[in-house]
């Protein structure tokens, strides 16, 4: 799969964090039945491969991720329990030369000019900017827009449901991504219902 073709399923990516293994199924099914099929699961949590693992194996249907990808053995992890793609929130040469080597997609992190080089040095046109807002967001890229016209981003990093369509409406964000779909108070309740809202809420926005 290529990391770009993550854009044709949706407008957003949910970026999430899970801190117990048995919420992994549910949640993603509740992910899913609000039209959210691409999930990115950030390695930031100890169960974090076990929880890919469960939904991989369950949810078919699903197209699962590694999100916080910060090292070749990282990557390899992913690759190994059947991540079809890997996000990382930076760039080095190293980690996207191993993606490359080992078959994993890769969206790669970058925030700088001299970081969207790089990757694109390695092959890489679609990236994430991370942290969109904290960095510069859509100014920011609208003026990459300029140097780097064939590059893509997904922008990450302080996006919410309000400020989405605005990234959404520039040429060169096909996508974006954040935590806001699975808030830590309502997986803590396990309140899946809420969840769905989220995700039909976020798959229902509109791209020009
Ligand atoms: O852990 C990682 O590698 C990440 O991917 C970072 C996430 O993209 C951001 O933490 C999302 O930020 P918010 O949507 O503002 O909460």
């Amino acid at each position: 799969m290529k990391t770009l073709d993550l854009a044709n399923y949706g407008p957003v990516i949910p970026v999430i964090v899970i801190d117990k293994v048995e919420d992994a199924v549910p949640m993603a099914e509740a992910l899913l039945e609000g039209g959210i099929k691409v999930l990115e699961v950030t390695l930031r949590t100890s169960c974090a491969l076990d929880a890919m693992d469960r939904i991989i194996k369950h949810l078919p249907e699903a197209i699962v991720g590694a999100g916080t990808v910060r090292t070749k053995v990282d990557a390899s992890a992913a690759k190994s329990i059947g991540c079809q793609f890997a996000v990382s929130p930076g760039y080095t040469s190293e980690i996207g030369k191993h993606c490359l080597d080992i078959g994993l997609s890769l969206l790669p992190g970058v925030s700088t000019g001299s970081e969207v080089m790089m990757a694109n040095n390695d092959g890489y046109y679609f990236l994430k900017l991370f942290p969109a807002v904290a960095v510069g967001g859509i100014n920011l890229l609208k003026g990459f827009a300029g140097p780097f016209s064939d590059v893509k981003f997904c922008p990450t990093g302080g996006v919410t449901v309000q400020s989405a369509p605005d990234f959404l409406s520039l040429p060169n964000v096909p996508v974006c991504g954040g935590t806001w779909l699975t808030p830590k108070d309502l997986v803590g309740n396990k309140n899946w219902i809420e969840i769905t809202k989220l995700a039909k809420e976020a798959s229902a926005i509109k791209r020009p």
